[in-house]
C-alpha cells in the first residue's frame, strides 16, 4: 500500500518538507496549493523536485466551493478548474481534491451537484486527470461522506470518485462501517487523521488539533478497517492540520507519521484478520512484564554522590558486571545499575547530560520479538558489542536518546544477573522496604509529548490515561501516563524553562528520566527507615495537611502520621495513594516512593503544585554552576 502525507502537515519550505517526507519512508505527497504557490519554482520544477526525492504527487488540493453554484459563479468555477488541471499536468499529478462547498451562494440539490461533477469529469478527462469529492464535516449541504458518495454515484463518471477523510467522518460521529457499502474502486483517495476528544467547533478543531492516527481519541482503526474492507487499494495519506506540527521538526513529525500509519494498519489486520493488508508481518505488541533494571551513566568522580543517595534510599551493592565498570544496586525487586565506563554509549550519555538514566531494561515474553516490533515501527536498533560469554541483549533507542533493552525468561536473557554479573553478598538486604519500581517519569518539551506517547503505544501493548495538568508555580506542565503491563511511565511536557521540569531539560541538556518512583508496601515504615539512613526527604508544610484532612475527611491521627513523615495523600474511586519525595538534585532529578492501596490508578497529580513548590524552595538558586 502506498503511503503519503500532505505537505500542510509539516513545517518549513517545500524543499525541507520533501527531504523529511522522503527520509521517513513515504511514497508520495499531497501537495497543498499554498505550498506550491509559496514556492519560487515553476510547476514543472516542483514536479521534478518531488520525483527527484523518489516521491510522487498523489493529490493536488484543495479545490473549494465548486458544486451547486448558480451562474455566473458556476462558469467561473469551471474556468478555475481548467486552470488547475493545466497546472496539475505540469506538476505531474492526476488527482484533484474537491472539498464540499461552503459558498454562500451555493444552492445544494443532489442532482444539480451530481450534474456539476459529471461536467467536471468531462473537463477533467480532457486533461487526463481525475477529481475526488470530499465531504468537509462543516460543508453547507454536503457534510457527510454518505451524501458525498451519493453525489459521486449519481455523477456516474469514470473521472469522478470519492475521497474519504477519517477526521470528517469520525468528528461527526458517523459510523465508519457505512463505508463498507461503497465500492473500493470508486474511492479515489483516503486521508487519515486523528484528534483529541475536545468539544469544539468542527472547523477550528480540524484546522488546529488534528494529530497522527493513534495520537488522538478517534477510532481511526475502525475507519481503516472499513476502508480495507471495500478493497480500496490507493494511497493512505496523512492530512494533519496541527499547530504544533506546523512549527515542529519536519523530520520528526514525518517519522511519527510513518510510524502511525504502520501502526494503524497493523491494528486493523490484527482486529480483522480477513482483511488483506499490504504490510510485512512483524510481532504483535506485548506488555512489559517487569522493569528489570534502570541504568545510570556517570563517571568515577560523580558516582560517589549517586551511590550515597542510593544507599540512603536503602539500596545495597549486590554485584559487578563481569567485564565493565558497572555495579548492581538492589532493593526488593528494584535493580539499579551504576555505569562509570569511560567509553561506549554510557559514557556518551554522561558527557551529554551529566549523571543520567541511560538505559532501561524491560522483561517481556519474547525479547527478540519486542526488539523486532520496535524496529518494524521505525525505532532504531541499538548495537553494542558484548564481551565473550556475555549476553547480547536486544536493544532499541527509546525517547530522549536513552536505550531500551529487552529481556525475557524464555531464553538465556533470563539469566542476566548470573551470566553478566558477579553477584556478591548474601541478600536480601533489610533495605528501607522498597519492593520495586512503580513508575518512571520522563520529561520533555511539551511539543514532544505526542511523539513520546506514540512511541510507547505503538511498540508496546500500552494504554494511555487522560492527560492531566501539573501546576508548577512558574508554569503549566502536562502529564500523560502510559501503562504497559507492569510498567508505568509518566510523560511530562514542560512549556517553559522556569518550571522544575523545564529546568531539568535545560540543566541536563535534554535528558529524559527526571524521576524514578519506587514502590513500598508500607510507606510509613519506609519513611522511618529512609529518615534513619539520611535520605534527603522533601519537607511538606502544615498547610498541606490541614487541607488534605479537610478535603478527604481523614482521621486526624492519620494526618498527623503523614505530616510527621512528610507523606502526601491522594485517593480515587479505586483506592488510596501515599507518596513521599526526595529533594531535587541541582539538575532537577529526584526520587519518589509510593504506596498504592486497592486499585488507585493515578500518580498524585493533585499534590504536584505543593510538592513542586517545596522542591523549588529547597533547590539551589537558579544560575549557580552545575559542578
Ligand atoms: O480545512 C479545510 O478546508 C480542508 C481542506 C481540505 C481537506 O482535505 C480537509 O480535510 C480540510
Ligand atoms: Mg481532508
Amino acid at each position: 500500500m502506498k503511503t503519503s502525507i500532505a505537505t500542510v502537515s509539516l513545517s518549513g519550505n517545500l524543499t525541507g518538507k520533501l527531504a523529511a517526507i522522503a527520509g521517513a519512508g513515504f511514497d508520495g505527497i499531497e501537495i497543498f496549493e499554498q505550498d506550491f504557490i509559496a514556492s519560487d519554482h515553476s510547476p514543472a520544477e516542483v514536479g521534478q523536485m518531488v520525483r527527484d526525492h523518489g516521491l510522487e504527487i498523489t493529490l493536488f488540493q484543495p479545490f473549494r466551493d465548486f458544486e451547486g453554484l448558480p451562474e455566473p459563479y458556476r462558469a467561473r468555477a469551471f474556468a478555475r478548474a481548467a486552470r488547475k488541471f493545466e497546472l496539475m499536468n505540469q506538476l505531474g499529478t492526476d488527482l484533484m481534491l474537491v472539498c464540499s462547498s461552503t459558498h454562500p451562494a451555493a444552492m445544494g440539490g443532489i442532482d444539480r451537484m451530481a450534474q456539476d461533477f459529471r461536467d467536471l469529469g468531462d473537463l477533467a478527462a480532457r486533461y487526463d486527470v481525475r477529481v475526488g469529492f470530499e465531504a468537509l464535516c462543516w460543508g453547507r449541504f454536503v457534510n457527510d461522506h454518505r451524501d458525498a458518495w451519493e453525489v459521486v454515484r449519481r455523477a456516474d463518471h469514470p473521472h469522478v470518485g470519492l475521497i474519504l477523510d477519517s477526521f470528517h467522518t469520525l468528528a461527526r460521529r458517523i459510523d465508519p462501517d457505512t463505508i463498507r457499502a461503497i465500492p473500493g474502486d470508486r474511492i479515489f483517495f483516503v486521508q487519515l487523521a486523528d484528534a483529541p476528544a475536545i468539544d469544539m467547533d468542527l472547523l477550528y478543531w480540524s484546522r488546529h488539533f488534528r494529530n497522527m492516527p493513534g495520537e488522538g481519541d478517534l477510532d481511526v482503526t475502525r475507519f481503516m478497517r472499513a476502508i480495507l474492507a471495500t478493497g480500496y487499494a490507493g494511497p493512505l495519506s496523512l492530512e494533519i492540520f496541527n499547530d504544533q506540527f506546523r512549527s515542529g521538526l519536519p523530520r520528526l513529525v514525518a517519522q511519527d507519521g510513518h510510524r502511525s500509519l504502520i501502526g494503524v494498519l497493523d491494528r486493523a489486520r490484527r482486529a480483522e484478520p480477513a482483511l488483506s493488508v499490504d504490510l510485512p508481518p512483524f510481532p504483535a505488541p506485548a506488555p512489559v512484564e517487569q522493569v528489570e533494571f534502570i541504568e545510570f551513566a556517570t563517571s568515577q568522580t560523580d558516582a560517589g554522590d549517586l551511590e550515597t543517595l542510593l544507599r540512603s534510599a536503602g539500596f545495597e551493592p549486590a554485584g559487578r558486571h563481569v567485564s565493565k565498570p558497572v555495579s548492581l544496586w538492589r532493593q526488593g525487586g528494584a535493580n539499579l545499575l551504576v555505569n562509570t565506563d569511560s567509553t561506549g554509549f554510557a559514557h556518551t550519555s554522561y558527557v551529554a547530560h551529566g549523571t543520567t538514566v541511560s538505559e532501561i531494561g524491560l522483561r517481556v515474553a519474547d525479547a527478540q520479538a519486542g526488539h523486532d516490533r520496535g524496529v518494524a515501527l521505525m525505532a532504531q536498533s541499538h548495537q553494542q558489542d558484548a564481551g565473550a560469554g556475555e549476553l547480547a541483549i536486544p536493544a532499541i533507542r527509546g525517547i530522549g536518546g536513552s536505550v531500551i533493552r529487552f529481556l525475557d525468561s524464555a531464553s538465556d536473557l533470563g539469566n542476566i544477573w548470573e551470566v553478566d554479573f558477579r553477584l556478591s553478598g548474601p541478600g536480601p538486604f533489610p533495605g528501607a522496604g522498597i519492593t520495586g519500581i512503580d513508575h518512571i517519569a520522563q520529561t520533555m518539551a511539551y511539543d514532544e509529548m505526542l511523539s513520546a506517547s506514540l512511541f510507547y503505544t505503538e511498540i508496546f501493548d500500552a494504554q494511555k490515561a487522560p492527560m492531566v495538568d501539573v501546576i508548577d508555580p512558574d508554569g503549566l506542565v502536562r502529564s500523560q501516563a502510559v501503562r504497559t503491563g507492569r510498567m508505568r511511565v509518566t510523560l511530562n511536557g514542560a512549556e517553559t524553562r522556569r518550571t522544575l521540569a523545564g529546568r531539568f531539560i535545560e540543566e541536563s541538556l535534554g535528558a529524559s528520566v527526571q524521576h524514578i518512583a519506587f514502590a513500598s508496601d508500607d510507606l510509613f515504615v519506609t519513611a522511618r527507615a529512609l529518615a534513619a539512613r539520611g535520605f534527603p526527604i522533601l519537607r511538606i508544610g502544615a498547610n498541606y495537611y490541614a487541607d488534605v484532612e479537610a478535603r478527604f475527611g481523614l482521621d486526624p491521627a492519620l494526618t498527623e502520621r503523614m505530616r510527621a513523615a512528610n507523606i502526601m495523600y491522594d485517593e480515587d474511586a479505586g483506592g488510596q495513594f501515599f507518596q513521599l519525595y526526595s529533594l531535587a538534585r541541582p539538575d532537577g532529578f529526584f526520587f519518589e516512593v509510593v504506596q498504592r492501596q486497592g486499585n488507585y490508578a493515578g500518580y498524585g497529580a493533585p499534590n504536584a503544585p505543593f510538592r513542586i513548590a517545596a522542591q523549588k524552595r529547597t533547590a539551589r538558586p537558579a544560575g549557580m554552576p552545575r559542578h
